[in-house]
């Protein structure tokens, strides 16, 4: 018997990250090549048009899989009834304007959204913050949107997963489907810190293979950290293709679950785990299972480690001042 439809908002849906996310939704990239879907898409009336555009091109293109679009710059219409939220939407950065003037507007953003999501989503609807500050923008989110499990709210690191096997695959020259359990902890911004220590390819650890710590405690780190600034200045725009597809791998795997013997980096509400700051959206490795994640515990913290999982704890406890001044 053919599944139900599965409901999926994207908000932000008339900009880069929406225009690549939504036709690898519509395929069955996020949720399965056997799982209808229906789109939701939010975008703010200045993009009206740009969105029912979108819509058009996804009539044109006939995925099979989707059942239905709907096309709205209300958020309630929006909200009603998804089971899956990617919310991409949000203020940039521009010139001339402070970090805090950003924080202030999303804050406003996300505050309002969690309402409209916490009245009209599904129950047990699974909710991720790609926009930035993603981690700060999730717990503000999960904040104002108390009758949602603090489990069901997620912030976008799998990009800066992704982004980490694929240097280890370059630099050994092997598949990056071989490379495994990478870690991103802490916050999506450049204290995250990608962590090689239990990653391996076949059954061999990477650091034996790459034998070159050097690089491995400098180089790669702030590779991975910059990464996202290096596409800025090559595209002239910040990352679309690789950032759509990271939100499918992360929806995918917290819906379908991950295979045997390997986690993946999710930003989630910290619990204190590794002794890092609790009440905030921090990342950590994860496996998951019946839809539910679930923070590896027990790997062991170096001494180096231990500094940059502290570093970028204080920089997301920093933040999650600054939003909450924004809110008084
Ligand atoms: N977590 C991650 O790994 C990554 C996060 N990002 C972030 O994702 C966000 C989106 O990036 P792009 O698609 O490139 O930006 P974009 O500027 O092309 O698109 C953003 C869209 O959001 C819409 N929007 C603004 N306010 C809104 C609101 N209140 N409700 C609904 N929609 C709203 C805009 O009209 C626009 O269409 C940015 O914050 C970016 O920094 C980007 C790459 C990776
Ligand atoms: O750096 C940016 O502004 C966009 C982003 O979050 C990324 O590519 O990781």
């Amino acid at each position: 018997m053919a599944k139900e439809p599965v409901r999926v908002l994207v908000t932000g849906a008339a900009g880069q990250i929406g225009y690549a996310l939504v036709p690898m939704v519509a395929r069955g990239i996020m949720l399965g090549a056997d799982q209808p879907v229906i789109l939701h898409m939010l975008d703010i009336p200045p993009a009206a048009e740009a969105l029912n555009g979108v819509k058009m091109e996804l009539v044109d293109a006939a995925f099979p899989l989707l059942k239905g679009v709907v096309a709205t710059t209300d958020v309630v219409e929006a909200c009603t009834g998804v089971n899956v939220a990617v919310m991409v939407g949000g203020f940039p950065r521009k010139e001339g304007m402070e970090r805090k003037d950003v924080m202030s507007k999303n804050v406003s953003i996300y505050k309002s959204q969690a309402s409209a999501l916490e009245q009209h989503a599904a129950p047990n609807c699974k909710v991720l913050v790609v926009a930035n500050p993603a981690n700060t923008n999730a717990l503000i989110l999960k904040e104002f949107a108390p009758s949602i499990p603090a489990k069901n709210i997620t912030c976008l690191t799998r990009l800066d997963h992704n982004r980490a096997l694929g240097q280890i695959s370059e630099r050994l020259n092997v598949q990056v489907s071989d490379v495994k359990n990478v870690i991103i902890w802490g916050n999506h911004s450049s204290t995250q810190y990608p962590d090689v220590n239990h990653a391996t390819v076949g059954d061999k650890p990477v650091r034996e293979l790459v034998k070159d710590d050097e690089w491995l405690n400098g180089e790669f780190i702030t590779t991975v950290q910059q990464r996202g600034a290096a596409i800025i200045k090559a595209r002239k725009l910040s990352s679309a293709l690789s950032a759509a597809s990271a939100a499918c791998d992360h929806i995918r795997d917290w819906v379908l679950g991950t295979p045997e013997g390997t986690w993946v980096s999710m930003g989630v509400y910290s619990d204190g785990s590794y002794n890092v700051p609790a009440g905030v959206i921090y990342s950590f490795p994860v496996t998951c299972k019946n839809g539910e994640w679930t923070i590896v515990q027990g790997l062991a913290i170096d001494e180096f480690s231990r500094k940059k999982l502290d570093l970028t704890g204080a920089e997301l406890t920093e933040e999650k001042e600054l939003a909450y001044s924004c809110l008084s």
